[in-house]
């Protein structure tokens, strides 16, 4: 890891009722001070009660989703805005599990994450290819070709992250080896600073299987400057051992 302060992202995806909020209690006063900066993306019905749960600590809460409109006749959706709002500080975008449940594709995270930089949120932009993505050996063509397409225009190292997560490491235990890690976040690397003034020190997150046993190795990447982290963000012991994993 370099000298970019590194970000451990949770995700929660459609987990947790006001009873999980113990677990961000007992994560703050596990880790009052931690070496990295933490989110947590709990779901949009918790944003506000988890915001009040971590107050005074180090967690910074998130959406896991936005829409692109600030407001408007759409039926289930959250704005960029009314995350904000409810406290949260960023908003995660384009996940894969959103591109592939909901049909997004570049163009509309792209219009997301502008939706989150409008709101004064920090965009977490996922890219990642799929097994039969890898296995033609097309990885980091997809991979720089999301990243092409949805990055925000307006995107800093301050305002945007990005997260790789290759799709067959989401929830599977497998998890790359750390030269494939090494290849696409160094393509990563070369192409946010191709692209931005500041891109050499945007985070650039891994996420896809990250647990306390293997976070020290992966955050060891040069280019990996933290995770994001599903399963193992559910319960405080997990994500605690992956904070300190980032120190
Ligand atoms: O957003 C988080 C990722 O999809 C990773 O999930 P996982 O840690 O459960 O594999």
């Amino acid at each position: 890891m370099s000298l970019i302060r590194p970000l451990v992202a949770g995700n929660w995806k459609m987990n947790g009722l006001r009873a999980a909020l113990t677990e961000v209690e007992a994560l703050t006063a596990a880790h009052p001070a931690p070496a990295c900066d933490v989110l947590l993306c709990p779901p949009a019905t918790l944003i506000g009660a988890m915001v009040a749960a971590a107050a005074g600590g180090p967690v910074s809460v998130g959406g896991q989703d936005c829409h692109a409109a600030q407001s408007g006749a759409h039926t289930g959706d959250t704005s960029a805005e009314m995350i904000a709002d409810a406290g949260g500080t960023a908003v995660i975008v384009g996940h894969s599990e959103r591109r592939a449940d909901h049909g997004e594709d570049d163009a509309t995270v792209k219009a997301k994450a502008e939706a989150a930089l409008r709101a004064n949120l920090v965009a977490v932009v996922c890219v990642g290819e799929t097994e039969a993505e890898r296995d033609a050996g097309r990885t980091l063509d997809v991979v720089l070709g999301q990243l092409a397409g949805s990055m925000p225009q307006g995107a800093t190292a301050a305002n945007t992250v990005i997260a790789y997560e290759p799709v067959w490491a989401i929830g599977t235990g497998r998890v790359p080896e750390i030269a494939d890690i090494t290849e696409v976040h160094d393509a990563l690397r070369k192409a946010v600073s191709d692209r931005l003034g500041d891109g050499a020190s945007m985070r650039l997150l891994y996420g896809g299987s990250v647990k306390p046993s293997n976070a020290a190795e992966i955050f060891a990447v040069e280019n990996v400057n933290g995770g994001l982290v599903g399963g193992a963000s559910l319960k405080a012991a997990d994500f605690g051992g992956i904070i300190a994993a980032a120190g």
